[in-house]
Parts: C-alpha cells; structure tokens; sequence
C-alpha cells in the first residue's frame, strides 16, 4: 500500500493518474438496459438524423462507409477477448443450428451482417478496427468489404492487388515479445487480459478491479519505457502499444496505386 500511495505522488504516478482518469472518461460504466425494446426506433425522421442534409451534401460524390468493429457491429462484452479457432468454429455451427450460446453477442448477429451487406452493395464499405484483420474477418465473414486491421496496419480489400501488410511485418518479433513481456508481467493481476493483435497488443482493463488499475498501468508504463519504437494509444478500458513512426504518406501512396 505505501509503495502505492508512493508512486501515485510521484512523477511517474501523475502520469499513470492521467491515462487511468482519460481512460474512465472515454469508457464511463453505464447502465444498460438488456432488452432492445426500449430502445427509440431508428428513423429517419428523429432528431438529429439530418437525413435531407446529408444527400444533399453527397451530390456528385463517393461516400464510403468507414465502420468499427467493437462497440459498433456488435456490442461491447466482457470477456470475449479471444476465443480459440475451435471455439469460434463450434458457436458458429451451434448458432447455426439454432442453439444459442453465450458468446453470440460477442459476434455480429446476424441482422447486422445483413445490413452491412446492404450497405456494402450501395457504398465502398471498409472496417476499421484495433483488432487483427483474420479475427475481425472470421467474425464478420463478408467478401466484398475492405478490412483495415490492427488499427490499419493490416489492410486487405475485395481486390487481391489491395494488400500492402508488408509495411509493417518486420516489426513483428518485436510486436510478439511486448505480448509476451505484458502475459509475463501482468500475471499476478487478476481480471487482465493481453491481446496479440498482429501489429499492435491490446491490454484489457475491464476486467480487472479498479483497485488494480493503478498496478496494471504501471506495469504497462515500465514496457513502454524499454520499447521507444512503441506507442500507447487507448479504447474503452483497454491500453494499445502501437507501432510509432509508420510512413503513412508512403502507405497511402502505395493504397492509391493499388486501388
Ligand atoms: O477499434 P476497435 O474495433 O473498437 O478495437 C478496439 C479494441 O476492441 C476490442 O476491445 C473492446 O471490445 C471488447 C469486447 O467487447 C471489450 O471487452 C473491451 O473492453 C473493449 O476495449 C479488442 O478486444 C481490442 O483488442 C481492441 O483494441
């Protein structure tokens, strides 16, 4: 306890305060109701929509549909960090058939794999998410989309020309000894899950007791400091290390010529 209360007064304690207080700001524990009925009707008519505004403003233009994957095709979850192949494979056959298990709310349902599908008939349709391309891929399973994996680190589109991973596939053994360095080191922490996103690793806070955060941050901080090359971004309770200093301009000149 005093180490603690130690550190928190300390610089690096400051720090850590920061990230652990925007970290509740950006993802706030909220009530939610368990069944969809109570939810207000989507329609065009509701306020806000600008339904007029937005046509009139896509005239003589392309629209392309930039998606995210948690939070927004299905819903954010406890515990459904990673499933194994085999565990997807058999709550896909079990869904199949009818049964539903508990991890069916961690998958996109199958109404919104067909309005993604709708939507993707009329509009460039891509999904951009943190996690990696093949697990995102394997969850939504429709050809046709653009796949911006790894926070778009990993990018594959309808045509086979549209691939351009190799950007930042050497720094692949580095991506897999921070995962491995975070299992090592954040195994004393109940509740925490390390997640190997390809090109980046995800640090899950969600399960952990928010007495623990401050431990767990540290834990982050002190892998961070011996990996410059990385960068800590954040989402809804979990920490990312990211690769820094990918040459964007290059990486979206070599997409142009692709596309
Ligand atoms: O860009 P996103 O698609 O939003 O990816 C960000 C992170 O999404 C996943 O974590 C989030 O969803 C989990 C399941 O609902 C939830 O338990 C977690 O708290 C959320 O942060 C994914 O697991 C991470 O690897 C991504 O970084």
């Amino acid at each position: 306890m005093l180490l603690m209360k130690k550190l928190e007064t300390e610089k690096g304690g400051a720090k850590i305060n920061a990230w652990l207080d925007s970290m509740r700001t950006s993802s706030p524990t909220r009530i939610r109701s368990t069944t969809t009925a109570s939810l207000p009707k989507p329609t065009t008519e509701a306020p806000g929509f600008m339904f007029e505004q937005i046509v009139a403003a896509s005239t003589g233009k392309q629209i392309v549909m930039f998606l995210d994957y948690d939070g927004t095709l299905s819903p954010i979850v406890e515990d459904r960090i990673e499933l194994s192949c085999l565990k997807r494979l058999i709550s896909s056959l079990l869904l199949f058939i009818g049964y539903k298990t508990p991890t069916d709310s961690f998958f996109v349902s199958n109404q919104m794999r067909a309005t993604v599908r709708e939507v993707a008939r009329y509009f460039t349709t891509a999904i951009v998410t943190g996690r990696c391309r093949d697990k995102v891929y394997s969850f939504v399973k429709l050809a046709g989309l653009y796949y911006a994996g790894s926070h778009g680190m990993d990018i594959k589109g309808p045509s086979k020309s549209y691939k351009y991973k190799k950007a930042a596939s050497e720094f692949l053994p580095m991506i897999d000894e921070v995962y491995r360095v975070l299992v090592e080191k954040t195994k004393s922490i109940p509740g925490t899950k390390v997640e190997n996103n390809k090109f980046c690793v995800s640090v899950h806070f969600r399960c952990v007791d928010e007495k623990s955060w401050f431990a767990l941050a540290d834990q982050v901080r002190l892998v961070l400091d011996d990996y410059p090359q990385l960068k800590l971004t954040q989402g809804r309770k979990v920490k990312e290390f990211l690769r820094r200093l990918v040459d964007w301009k290059k990486l979206s000149h070599r997409a142009a010529k692709c596309a």
